[in-house]
């Protein structure tokens, strides 16, 4: 209950439960964990939030400068370990995300170098991408004039896509369905379960269903099992591709000792997890934002038949369609998937702006409010993808921000996402007009978990006259 000497300010510690109980019920009162927190850094004044919840000491960042610091420096890069980290790798502390030391570094460099440039020019994944943004529009002529929500189907695509990446393969639409149900089922039993679970891990012999234990566990052999059966098809030569799993299983023959098979599965599971809701979210905040904006929905249209003249959209197009890619970019700052980065674990005793942050604290970068921050956004309460185009009609201040992170620990992900929002995006401007259904307007304030959704929507598909 005593705090450290130069901790942070924040709330008052209690015993054994430290501040949960402001930390929940600002939670509750603002909608999210991360509104919650910066009210109470603003009411601290303070741009490092010091906090105890049950046992663990965490530390939220504000402010550009210091979320650069945790983002760059070294002593930051860890992860933090406790039994929910476990629950979330099949039980054990492997893969990339939730990995660190030596194991996270040998694995991510591995995969970083798989996922370079994946999907960025004329490769094969961009192609792949074309052919499921094609899949996407076919889908949507289909039910043209008619109210439709796309989540599913986009879902499906990204899923579609980070399968191909990882197994060469198309996974039939029953089963692909079927995984995307136990990823989302499975991230909302561990928002439920979480911070229970994770503070008192006992409970889970005493309630395994109520603690949401038992659905997690059923979840995890589940979506276990579709990885391992796609691993052995490629043990036994039975796909022929070019793959992930086909990459890290020839490494596994060169003898390398942390190449385990155990390890290949968890980093399936790390990609499928971390690339999902992601992607699908971007592109369903970019749908919302034309639907509720006529005004950047023409020009976006008119930018973009004009320049492509009816042509398929690949990334090379990205440097032609400034506005376009500014529109990206806003959505990206004015919707930010992840609002609350991290988790990190500080290696060592540390400092941030002026601050003590002993060794093993958790730190958290509220980069939600840093794209709000008044004093880098002009206005930053209005969508304005303006700000991103300077007078010779190039490009700016994308430096500011930080929808992938930065540094050691940035989204190895961000070409693959980033070339799958824009074909995607494009094509579907391309070829049809969007309008609400019976002209109700739907909302822009997004759901905000462990990373931000759109309240779920409809909209009504006209196809645009060919050119
Ligand atoms: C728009 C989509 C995406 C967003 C907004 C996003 C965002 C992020 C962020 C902010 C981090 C870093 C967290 C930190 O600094 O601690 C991260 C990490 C990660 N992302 Fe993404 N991501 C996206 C798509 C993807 C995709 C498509 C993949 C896989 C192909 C992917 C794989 C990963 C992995 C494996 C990590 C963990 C890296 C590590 O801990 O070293 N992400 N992502």
């Amino acid at each position: 209950v005593i705090k450290p000497r130069k901790y942070p300010p924040g709330p008052k510690w209690y015993p054994f439960m430290g501040c949960s109980s402001i930390v929940d019920k600002l939670t509750k009162k603002h909608g999210s964990q991360w509104k919650g927190l910066s009210t109470l850094a603003k009411e601290f004044s303070t741009d490092v939030l010091g906090l105890k919840l049950g046992r663990e000491l965490i530390v939220v960042v504000y402010g550009e400068k210091n979320i650069r610091h945790v983002f760059t420096e070294k002593q930051f890069e860890g992860r933090p370990d406790n039994f929910f980290v476990r629950m979330r790798c099949l039980g054990k502390r492997m893969g990339i995300t939730f990995a660190d030391g030596p194991l996270w570094r040998e694995h991510r460099q591995f995969t970083v170098k798989q996922l370079r440039n994946v999907g960025f020019g004329k490769t094969k994944m961009e192609k792949e991408i074309q052919d499921e943004m094609l899949h996407i529009v076919k889908y949507i002529e289909m039910n043209c004039g008619k109210p439709i929500n796309t989540m599913s189907t986009l879902a499906m695509s990204v899923m579609n896509i980070l399968w191909t990446y990882i197994a060469d393969e198309r996974i039939e639409e029953k089963r692909l369905k079927h995984l995307l149900d136990l990823l989302n089922s499975r991230s909302k039993a561990f928002s439920m379960a979480g911070g229970l679970l994770n503070q008192l891990p006992w409970c889970r012999f005493i309630f395994p269903e109520l603690s949401g234990y038992g659905l997690i566990k059923r979840m995890n052999e589940q979506i276990s099992n579709i990885i391992e059966e796609a691993i052995s098809k490629h043990k036994n030569k039975s796909v022929k591709g070019n793959d992930f799993i086909y990459s890290f299983i020839e490494e596994m023959e060169n003898n390398k000792e942390s190449f385990t098979e155990e390890q290949l599965k968890i980093i399936c599971l790390d990609v499928l997890i971390a690339g999902s809701q992601t992607t699908s979210n971007v592109l369903q905040f970019a749908l919302l934002t034309v639907l509720r904006n006529k005004t950047i929905q023409d020009r976006l249209y008119e930018e973009i038949s004009k320049t492509l003249e009816g042509k398929l959209p690949s990334w090379s197009d990205s440097y032609r369609l400034v506005y376009t890619s500014a529109f990206l970019y806003e959505v990206q700052r004015f919707y930010t998937i992840v609002p609350l980065m991290g988790p990190r674990r500080v290696l060592n005793d540390s400092i941030i702006d002026g601050y003590f942050i002993p060794k093993e604290t958790t730190v958290l970068c509220s980069v939600g409010d840093l794209h709000f921050d008044p004093e880098i956004w002009k206005e930053p309460r209005e969508f304005k993808p303006e700000r991103f185009i300077d007078e010779r009609g190039t490009l700016k201040n994308i430096e500011h921000l930080y929808p992938f992170g930065l540094g050691r620990r940035r989204c190895p992900g961000d070409a693959l996402a980033k070339s799958f929002i824009f074909i995607v995006i494009v094509g579907i401007l391309q070829k049809f007009k969007i309008d609400c259904s019976d002209g109700i307007l739907p909302s822009a304030d997004p759901i905000i978990g462990l990373i931000s959704a759109p309240r779920p929507f409809s909209a009504v598909f006209t196809p645009r006259e060919s050119k």
